[in-house]
């Protein structure tokens, strides 16, 4: 049997009523209407990081172009979907505000105006591809819309295709197509130019630039690539001679287009840079039509600077049927196949679907576009320490007395862990989710956590305390602490004057384990009372029975104290919700000074 003991200032056993059928507690009467027990160590699985709905009611997804069959199953097994293709801007408005996530593919304007018609419902945006230029990313992140692409699933079909334009364009082969099937021989007119040995300028080393590199070293080309991002050593190692763009457009005998489409590379071929080029370039773009100004590249094509475009994307798609661009012989024109294979659409489906659903699921997407991308591992074990960080923000913010504006909230974490060991992002997120949600309608999460800090003036720092011994375990504590604010629970200002709440996890479990000044230690499940007490015996039975009495299931109970018989706080772990009655008695038992219910 283990023997009660109220704490010191230093620790408070933790004591749990033990369940009804439960052999695995060792039991402790402490008065007639109660008995308590030791709390044993308790596993469950994970809570999802990311909440963003609960999946007991099944989701409805809006698929709003095709996508592959494999992804479609992944979605249909665990949601509601609306296959819906080709709708109007006003349309996609009037049916988004009854889904919750959307998936897209290149041909869908992701507008502000679905984030507002939506009225807070969709939480996801899955696009079916790379470029995310068709989603308005500012629009998703004040709305708390998760965006999440799927990069990878299409890079190779995409690197084909660039080899696949560059090859036709140098053989001219879509015209002379053309010309055989209407009944000519043009031999002599279709000469084309041989690439081997000439200079490819790859404009974006990423993932399809490199796998374009690759294939064109193959074709016996020289390769230079322009890349500011790009790490050189990933370049050497496949033979690439990283330049200036300067550099690159006036060497290069071919020059291929593979950046994203940004407000840096918008129209990043112009008139200008048109003139710096070596006369008689070949341009390939499978990247986005936006990267070139499509006036200039009609005019460096009359005026013979470029020899031959080959273009799979356009700046209007499709584009106007009497457009010069398109029109012009020497243009070879695809209409966006680049990820157009069998193979690219499935993996691109399975690639897309798995995120959204995660998404739904609540977890955090490795490919989201709008917020921290945490690796799986990192996400596992900071899993119970982003529920202790939202747990104590809503603690901590329900403690501050009403009238009093929170404005500065201070996170410590006490860590063993190295700083660039420990990403607190998502704490930080969680922690603001926390302070935000109990005290207004808005939804937090991490995609506008810190835009939504900041829009209601609110700053939350963090600091770092270094602890020595093993980083095995992320972090030892955190402590959220609210400056410039009065409490409606006095004891909750600690000697800072701040209102602070501390909290670890034990056994998988976030634990309350301290109040302003004073140590206690409740698991942070269900709702919490606290209250202030001079220290005396049958403190903890009279507080009990009352809950007893109103069939309120206490779950742990903890006392810190200063020193014996002078105050204590006592926090209750309780599963149901006390009613006004109920709270009304504890506080008239006469030893009890203060206490204040919150919810969790
Ligand atoms: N046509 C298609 O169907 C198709 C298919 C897949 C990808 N894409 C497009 O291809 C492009 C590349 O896709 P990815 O998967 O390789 O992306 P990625 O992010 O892997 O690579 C893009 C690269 O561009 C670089 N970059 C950024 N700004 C630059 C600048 N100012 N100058 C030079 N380089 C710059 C980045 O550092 C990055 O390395 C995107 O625009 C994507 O939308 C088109
Ligand atoms: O960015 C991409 O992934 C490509 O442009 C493919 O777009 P799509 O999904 O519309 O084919």
């Amino acid at each position: 049997m283990a023997a009660y003991t109220s704490s010191s200032m230093l620790s408070a056993p933790s004591l749990r009523k033990s369940p009804p059928s439960s052999s695995l507690s060792s039991r402790l009467s402490l008065s007639s209407a109660f008995s308590f027990s030791v709390s044993l160590p308790r596993r469950r699985p994970p809570a999802p990081v990311f909440v963003v709905m609960s999946m007991d009611a099944k989701p409805t997804i809006l698929v709003a172009e095709k996508l592959g069959e494999a992804g479609l199953k992944l979605l249909k097994d665990v949601a509601n979907v609306d296959c819906s293709y080709n709708l109007s801007p006003e349309e996609l408005c009037t049916k988004i505000s009854l889904c919750d996530a959307l998936i897209v593919r290149s041909g869908t304007k992701v507008t502000r105006d679905v984030f507002e018609a939506s009225s807070g419902r969709l939480r996801v945006v899955g696009r079916a591809g790379v470029g995310i230029d068709n989603v308005d990313l500012a629009a998703a992140t004040e709305h708390g819309c998760l965006v999440v692409n799927a990069p990878t699933a299409n890079t190779v079909a995409a690197a084909e295709h660039g080899i696949a334009l560059l090859t036709a364009m140098a053989r001219n082969i879509a015209q002379a197509d053309a010309s055989v099937k209407a009944g000519k021989w043009e031999r002599n007119k279709y000469v084309g130019v041989s690439l081997v040995g000439k200079t490819l300028a790859v404009m974006g080393f990423g993932k399809v630039g490199s796998e374009v590199a690759r294939r064109a070293k193959g074709l016996g080309m020289q390769v230079i690539a322009h890349d500011p991002y790009a790490p050189a050593d990933r370049a050497r190692a496949i033979g690439v001679e990283l330049v200036s763009f300067d550099e690159a457009i006036a060497t290069a005998d071919f020059i291929s287009l593979h950046m994203p489409l940004t407000s840096a590379t918008s129209k990043i071929l112009n008139d200008q840079t048109f003139a710096k080029m070596k006369k008689g370039v070949r341009i390939v773009n499978v990247a986005r039509g936006g990267v070139i100004d499509e006036e200039a590249l009609v005019k460096a094509l009359d005026a013979g600077i470029v020899a031959q475009a080959a273009l799979d994307v356009f700046t209007e798609e499709p584009p106007p049927k009497d457009s010069k661009l398109i029109l012009h012989d020497r243009v070879t024109v695809t209409p966006h196949l680049g990820a157009s294979t069998m193979e690219a659409q499935e993996g691109v489906a399975i690639e897309v679907a798995e995120a959204v659903v995660g998404a739904l699921r609540g977890e955090l997407a490795a490919t989201a576009v709008n917020a921290p991308m945490v690796p799986a591992e990192v996400l596992t074990e900071l899993k119970p320490f982003v529920e202790l960080a939202e747990k104590l923000g809503r603690l901590a913010v329900q403690l501050v007395a009403g009238g009093s504006g929170v404005k500065s909230v201070k996170v410590t974490y006490a860590s063993a862990r190295a700083p660039d060991d420990l990403d607190t992002r998502l704490l930080r997120a969680m922690t603001t989710k926390g302070l935000i949600e109990p005290i207004s309608s808005v939804f937090v999460n991490l995609v506008n956590a810190d835009f939504t800090a900041k829009q209601r003036g609110l700053r939350i720092s963090e600091e770092r305390i270094i602890l020595d011994g093993s980083p095995e375990s992320p972090l030892k504590s955190i402590q959220v602490q609210i400056a410039n604010v009065e409490s409606k629970f006095a004891s909750a200002i600690s000697e800072s004057g701040d209102i602070t709440v501390e909290g670890r996890v034990k056994d998988g479990i976030p634990h309350l384990t301290k109040v302003g000044s004073f140590e206690v230690d409740v698991s942070l499940e269900g709702s919490i009372i606290l209250c202030r007490q001079v220290d005396q015996p049958g403190m903890i039975g009279k507080v009990g029975t009352i809950l007893a009495e109103e069939n309120i299931n206490v779950s742990f109970m903890s006392v810190g104290r200063i020193a014996p018989r002078k105050q204590a706080v006592m926090a209750i772990g309780v599963d149901e919700q006390p009613n006004k009655e109920c709270l009304k008695r504890i506080g008239e038992i006469s030893a009890i000074e203060e206490f204040v219910f919150l919810k969790l």
